[in-house]
């Protein structure tokens, strides 16, 4: 498949969503679920953030899909993402996991072992530092960031439990992200499709929630598409698009020397793209950031 057809596909996902505006269950972490619900929301779903044991299952079994984020882990959401994850699994629900500081702790490290074990099928969404994590069952004991380690280096392999029973998408966050998955060809039965999104530029600030975020929109896609390689490439691609659009903004505004400039208006700025982005210069940045690459990955 070329660049072309996957752009042709995204643009028509980003619209998509605003129009069928599927209900979203996401258990978040306290730290950025406002974020999140906003972004979810300004895309065009509609976010439910549910995070206790007693309600999980029964929220997620009455939504299009799930954003299950491991961040701030404790007893109680433990069990609600364990509830969550095999409701989806025995409904066939699509379903994300957000393994937020997999390497942070042995609670993380563990917790995240046991829910990549659930047989749920859809995306597992993480920096270049959770993947590490659960790639070699190392902790990292860095925070929740991406800890030096390049999501462009990380060797992913080509079978094992990331992938799941039935196949599920692993998209990697960094300066490159990485979107990969098994897909079957006449060929070859092992085949691995690969999708980056190159960033040449840095954005001003780094918005705490941002990884979540995109992990969010994972699943709102997915919401409205079988297709779960192109639902996390499109989320990645609008979250970067989103962030170099309010980069952008936030250049033209320093250099006119407007007052409170800072983190809080880039901020804004990201959220507002999210839901003001022009589908031409969308596509325009897709054409310079984003790379198929299909054959194997060890
Ligand atoms: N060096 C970078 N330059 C430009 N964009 C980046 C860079 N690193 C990350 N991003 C953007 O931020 C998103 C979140 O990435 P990352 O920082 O790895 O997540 P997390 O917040 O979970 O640590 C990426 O998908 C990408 O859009
Ligand atoms: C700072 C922090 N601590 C626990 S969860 C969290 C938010 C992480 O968000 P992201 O990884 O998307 O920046």
């Amino acid at each position: 498949m070329t660049q072309t057809v996957f752009i042709d596909d995204i643009l028509s996902l980003t619209r998509t969503l605003p129009r069928e505006r599927p209900l979203v269950h996401m258990i978040p972490n306290g730290v950025s679920a406002a974020f999140c619900a906003d972004v979810m929301s300004a895309a065009g779903a509609r976010p439910i953030m549910a995070s206790s044991p007693l309600e999980a299952a029964e929220i997620t079994s009455h939504a299009a899909a799930l954003a299950a984020n491991m961040g701030q882990p404790s007893e109680e959401k433990e069990k609600a993402l364990f509830a969550s994850l095999s409701a989806a699994a025995e409904q066939g629900l699509p379903a994300v996991f957000d393994p937020v500081g997999a390497g942070a702790s042995e609670y993380r490290r563990c917790t995240a072992q046991k829910l990549v074990a659930i047989p749920w099928t859809g995306i597992i969404k993480g920096n270049a530092a959770e993947l590490h994590t659960l790639l070699t069952g190392s902790l990292v004991h860095q925070g929740v960031d991406s800890a030096g380690f390049s999501a462009e280096a990380l060797a992913l392999p080509t079978n094992g439990l990331l992938y799941g029973p039935a196949d599920r998408v692993i998209a990697v966050t960094g300066s490159v992200d990485r979107i990969l998955c098994r897909r079957q060809t006449d060929s070859d039965p092992a085949h691995i499709l690969e999708a980056r999104l190159v960033h040449a530029e840095k954005n001003p600030y780094t918005i705490v929630g941002t990884g979540c975020a995109a992990g969010a929109l994972c699943a709102c896609f997915a919401a409205v598409t079988d297709d779960r390689f192109l639902a996390a490439l499109t989320a990645l691609s609008l979250s970067a698009f989103a962030q170099s659009q309010a980069a952008d903004c936030f250049a033209r505004a320093s250099a006119s020397k407007s007052p409170s400039m800072g983190y809080g208006t880039f901020k804004e700025l990201v959220l507002n793209a999210f839901s003001e982005g022009d589908c031409s210069v969308f596509q325009n940045w897709l054409e310079q950031h984003l790379i198929i690459i299909t054959g194997e990955t060890t």
